[in-house]
């Protein structure tokens, strides 16, 4: 802190952290279980492509990092290359898949919308930054009923960066019109985005990150939604009363 200028409002009232108005959500692992959804898609796009399918184990260790990811996971196992015109055709070839039925076997998370609706409820706005595609995003969070939970949403193509940039994350606080954010997240590259954007971070023990979630070095984290505002309070950060 430098020793100059004026001190924040919390410091001169003794209030502790100043009360956060936004809350980021990431999409996949963490509101929604996607993996049986997008396994079966970009499996349908491998098996017209005659190369070998991903176990749903496979396609979670993907899931998070957006773009083409999974595609390039795909052709390193089957010892393909990964020539950008094949890697742009099979992505295509998924996200085609995908998008004719985006929600067969996606849940959302046990809690996660009465939590949404709590927090809104509670004044805060709400975001969702998913590097999932836009054509995807859209109409699944509105088949699940997400879409009118939340005041933003930026996918994986509203700018040409994507998380673990902090850019994506910013963009959302900003479409939302919140001033002191944070975010909730499975995977590093939410973490990563958080830590780069100087916003707190949670994650779900649930999501799809390898290994011990408290290895990705979270504020907080958390196993059931209802434990959130706890959690998050424990971590520092501070919500508004009524929660
Ligand atoms: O990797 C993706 O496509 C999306 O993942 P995210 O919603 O966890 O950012
Ligand atoms: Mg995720």
């Amino acid at each position: 802190m430098s020793g100059t200028g004026t001190a924040p409002a919390a410091l001169l009232t003794g209030g502790g952290a100043p009360t956060v108005d936004t809350v980021v959500f990431d999409l996949d692992g963490t509101l929604v279980d996607t993996v049986p959804d997008i396994a079966r898609a970009v499996n349908r796009a491998l098996r017209a492509a005659g190369l070998p399918a991903l176990t749903r184990a496979e396609v979670r260790g993907q899931v998070g990092f957006g773009g083409t990811a999974l595609v390039r996971r795909a052709l390193a196992k089957a010892g393909r290359d990964a020539r950008p015109e094949q890697v742009a055709a099979l992505q295509e070839a998924y996200l085609s898949a995908y998008a004719e039925e985006p929600v067969r076997e996606s849940a959302v998370y046990p809690g996660a919308a009465r939590l949404l609706d709590a927090l809104r409820a509670a004044g805060l706005r709400l975001a969702v930054c998913t590097n999932k595609s836009g054509r995807i995003t859209g109409p699944l969070m509105t088949a699940l009923g997400l879409a009118t939970r939340v005041d933003a949403v930026v996918t994986g193509d509203t700018l040409p960066v994507r998380k673990p940039d902090p850019g994506p994350v910013l963009h959302a606080v900003e479409l939302a019109g919140g001033k002191r954010a944070m975010m909730v997240g499975d995977t590093l590259s939410d973490v990563r985005a958080a830590r780069a954007a100087e916003l707190p971070v949670v994650c779900v023990s649930f999501g799809y990150h390898e290994g011990d979630a408290a290895r990705l070095g979270p504020d907080a984290l958390i196993t059931d939604y209802a434990d959130f505002p706890a959690a998050v309070r424990s971590a520092g950060i501070s919500l508004p009363a009524v929660l």
